[in-house]
């Protein structure tokens, strides 16, 4: 795309971390881009000092900001979301026109998107809510970018964001996703199997050390192992960085000098807001969003530090006779691939519940396939998700295509061993256990939820189904206990 040096294609307002790159990841493709930030200073320094990425056109305010911009105009806003969103909206859209079109790359709240769709469709404008995943450098380098909207402002954005998008296999890592909030709604569950797969990632450690007694560094060599095989992800190869550094300060491994409770902005709670409204189990995403909230309950863990643990074993010999150092952590390994696959299945099926519920017609192997690259739970896992639902784009879960399922049956034995050897030795292991807990339930003959209709049926003659036999029923409980067919 051409412009002239007084007029570019598109503009970037909000130069904090991700904006300031994606402005020069634009510059850098060849792209003239407007820079406009609420304080002027944070545009002249992207200016001064990265001027040489391309052509940035400056902006003092953001009418300026808009003139500059090509017609139909296309604004990229990267702030906090919420209320500062709507605020810069609400300044572009007036000083913008019918046709043009802006783009919310911001971690929004996909109701939100879908509100400020319709409410600038009405205006004549065009609204692309946009997930963008990869963080500070995947910003800069080539992230995942995942845009909502209409097919027609996709049209006019898409090669823009395609060209700075990671590529796999010389496929862009950005893709049309679906109308109003389906982007950010598709980045919020990004971000909901992110939790998933970090949680799963931590009690894979708090089991080394905790059962195998390893130092943080052997740790890190172990991860920088597993990153050479099926784990293989950025979340691993990062872990063995974080793992393997060392504080100044203290000369002591950092991990162990950062306070361990896990803040967090939103998405992951989103996420499960929504699996609680669509009746999605996503256990991976909620235990490991209340994960977060445990370790971040100070005071609570502090009044507790002191409540017994019984008697634990406190060697793996005692814990599991006859199971070496070795196969433990072959185990561990098992058992942290059987989760995560638990926690992807688990969020590609709130995708796809989400998508009945709007109406977005989401298709589960181009989600794999864009997230394959630049975002930050990309790994060559995506790959095998992508060719499952190539293979069937109608399947009710990832654990029963052949290659997950085989790889997950495998597995059993080892994530039965490593849930055993957690309880008996008093390591937590939410992920790993809500996640074969799942995989037992999903496959169970029988649940016990017949006793729970039973006793829903007795307090509050809620009825029931039978196995036998259509219709609802109800047990005449504080009668002579016959049974009654409901309405
Ligand atoms: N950091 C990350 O790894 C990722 C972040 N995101 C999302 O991208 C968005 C930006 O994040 P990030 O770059 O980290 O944020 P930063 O905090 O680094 O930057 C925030 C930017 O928003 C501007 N801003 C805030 N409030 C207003 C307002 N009321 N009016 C105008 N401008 C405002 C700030 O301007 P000023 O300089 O004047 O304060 C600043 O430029 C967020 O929605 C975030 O969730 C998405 C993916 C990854
Ligand atoms: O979107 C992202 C990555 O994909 C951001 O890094 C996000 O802020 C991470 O979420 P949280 O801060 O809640 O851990």
């Amino acid at each position: 795309m051409t412009s002239s040096s007084r007029t570019a294609p598109i503009g970037v307002t909000g130069l904090g971390v991700m904006g300031a790159n994606i402005a020069r990841n634009l510059a850098r493709h060849g792209h003239a881009v407007a820079v406009y930030n609420r304080s002027p200073q944070r545009t002249a320094e992207l200016v001064s000092n990265h001027g040489r990425d391309g052509t940035f056109l400056a902006a003092g305010t953001i009418e300026e900001f808009v003139s500059t911009l090509e017609k139909p105009r296309r604004a990229l806003i990267m702030v906090q979301a919420g209320a500062a969103t709507d605020a810069v909206i609400e300044q572009l859209a007036g000083a913008m026109e019918h046709g043009d079109i802006i783009i919310d790359g911001g971690n929004s709240l996909y109701t939100d998107t879908r509100r400020r769709e319709a409410e600038l469709r009405e205006r004549g404008i065009h609204f692309v809510g946009c997930g963008i995943s990869g963080g500070e450098e995947g910003a800069l380098e080539g992230p995942s970018i995942m845009p909502g909207g209409s097919a027609e402002a996709y049209e006019a954005v898409g090669p823009l964001l395609e060209s700075i998008s990671a590529h796999v296999d010389g496929t862009p890592c950005c893709a049309h996703i679906g109308p109003d909030g389906a982007g950010h709604y598709v980045k919020m569950v990004h971000n909901g199997i992110e939790y998933a797969d970090m949680q799963l990632i931590g009690e894979a450690f708090q089991l080394m050390t905790g059962v195998l007694g390893y130092s943080p560094a052997r740790c890190a060599e172990v991860f920088a192992e597993w990153n050479r095989g099926v784990l293989e992800s950025y979340l691993i190869e990062i872990t063995a960085e974080v793992l393997a550094q060392v504080d100044d300060a203290t000369g002591r491994p950092l991990v162990e000098m950062i306070l361990d409770a896990t803040g967090q902005k939103g998405t992951g709670r989103w996420t499960v807001k929504s699996a609680l409204d669509l009746g999605v189990p996503v256990t991976g995403i909620a235990e490991a969003v209340f994960a977060r909230a445990v370790s971040g309950s100070r005071d609570l863990r502090a009044a507790a530090t002191g409540l017994a643990g019984g008697e634990l074993a406190t060697t793996l010999g005692e814990a599991l006779p006859g199971v070496d150092e070795q196969s433990f952590l072959d185990d561990i390994h098992a058992a942290l691939y059987a989760s995560k696959v638990v926690a992807y299945a688990q969020g590609f099926n709130q995708l796809t519940a989400g998508s009945e519920e709007y109406e977005w017609s989401l298709r589960p192997g181009e989600l794999a396939t864009i997230w394959r690259g630049g975002c930050i739970i990309r790994a060559q896992f995506l790959g095998r998700i992508r060719e499952a639902y190539d293979a069937d784009p109608a399947l009710p879960s990832l654990l029963l295509d052949p290659y997950f399922r085989d790889a997950v049956e495998g597995s059993i034995g080892s994530w039965r061993r490593v849930v055993a050897a957690a309880a008996l030795m008093g390591v937590p292991v939410p992920g790993f256990g809500s996640a074969l807990a799942y995989y037992d339930s999903v496959r169970a003959d029988r649940l016990p939820a017949a006793l729970l209709q039973g006793l829903r049926d007795f307090f509050g003659a809620h009825t029931y189904e039978r196995i036998d036999k259509p219709g609802h029923f109800h047990t005449l409980w504080g009668g002579d206990r016959s049974e009654t067919t409901a309405g």
